[in-house]
């Protein structure tokens, strides 16, 4: 089994994510709190409340985590393309699959890597959620002191399954979109890339980032959902499950309440899949 595609997406991930978090930030709180009027406000007011540091919350375990989920994805979609088409990653430009198979097995790596991630990403949530400022003598203890302190919080509270809070709109979210994801950039790559060579670096980046954009755009009601999920039970209990959580939103908040978030998630999309697409292919490159 190729064991580089695991670290080249353990890598190019952690890349990826430093620098799409500030834009991560926002985006969660504008999906799940009611005080801000849009981008603009919600950067203005974290940054006066909380300084730049406020943008950076809840990192940390992510970069933990990224080594782990990215990994899971390029390497799951690697080797189940491999299985499906015997093709390895050096014969795939020589013999390129077909879009069914990249799409099953963008599918395959998303949903296992949905799985992996549901902890990480509702401790990165309740973290990113919290809005005072950094701990000052006298001042409101946050709910949560740092990824550990939320983690064992909620599992006294809510038992192991409470870290899974929210995990099926996540499955739901990441399956098909990742699919998407691998089949725009293949797409993209192969319109601008001469038969059988390596797709340049300026291709890498456009399609990376075109990429992201596709299954952001795709992801993002499910995205709402999901994170609604995992705060749900903070303060008080206010969906009985996943489809009175989107009943209860689309009913109070309108249709637009699934596409909160979006413009954020689609200008973070693309610095972030740029970023990881390039990464992964040079290393893949340097190793050949
Ligand atoms: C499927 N969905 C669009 C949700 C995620 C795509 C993941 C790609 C990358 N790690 C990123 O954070 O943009």
């Amino acid at each position: 089994m190729p064991l580089e595609e695991f670290v080249a997406g353990w890598i190019s991930g952690a890349l990826g994510l430093v620098l799409g978090h500030p834009f991560d930030t926002v985006k969660v709180r504008l999906q799940t709190q009611t005080t801000y009027q849009g981008i603009m406000d919600c950067i203005v007011k974290t940054y006066r409340h909380e300084s730049l540091l406020g943008f950076f919350k809840g990192m940390s375990f992510p970069i933990a985590s990224v080594a782990v989920v990215n990994s899971v994805l390029f390497g799951v979609y690697s080797n189940t393309l491999l299985l499906l088409t015997a093709a390895s990653h050096q014969e795939r430009r020589t013999q390129p699959p077909n879009y069914p198979h990249i799409f099953i097995a963008g599918c395959t790596g998303g949903l296992l890597q949905s799985y992996c991630l549901a902890p990480f990403d509702l401790i990165k949530v309740r973290l990113q959620n919290q809005t005072e400022p950094r701990v000052q003598r006298g001042s409101s203890q946050p709910r949560y002191r740092g990824p550990t302190h939320c983690a064992v919080t909620i599992l006294r509270e809510e038992g192991p399954q409470g870290l899974f809070r929210g995990a099926w709109a996540l499955v739901l979210r990441d399956t098909p979109t990742l699919g998407f994801y691998f089949v725009t950039y293949e797409g993209i790559c192969r319109q601008y890339t001469p038969d059988g060579q390596d797709p340049s670096s300026t291709t890498v980046l456009v399609a990376g980032g075109f990429a992201g954009i596709a299954s952001w755009i795709t992801a993002t009601p499910f995205d709402v959902v999901k994170s609604r999920m995992q705060m749900d039970g903070v303060k008080k209990k206010e969906y009985k499950g996943m489809l009175d959580c989107m009943v209860s939103s689309f009913r109070q908040e309108g249709v637009g309440v699934f596409f909160r978030g979006l413009t954020i998630n689609t200008a973070r999309a693309f610095p972030v899949n740029a970023v990881t697409f390039l990464s992964y292919e040079y290393l893949l490159r340097l190793w050949r």
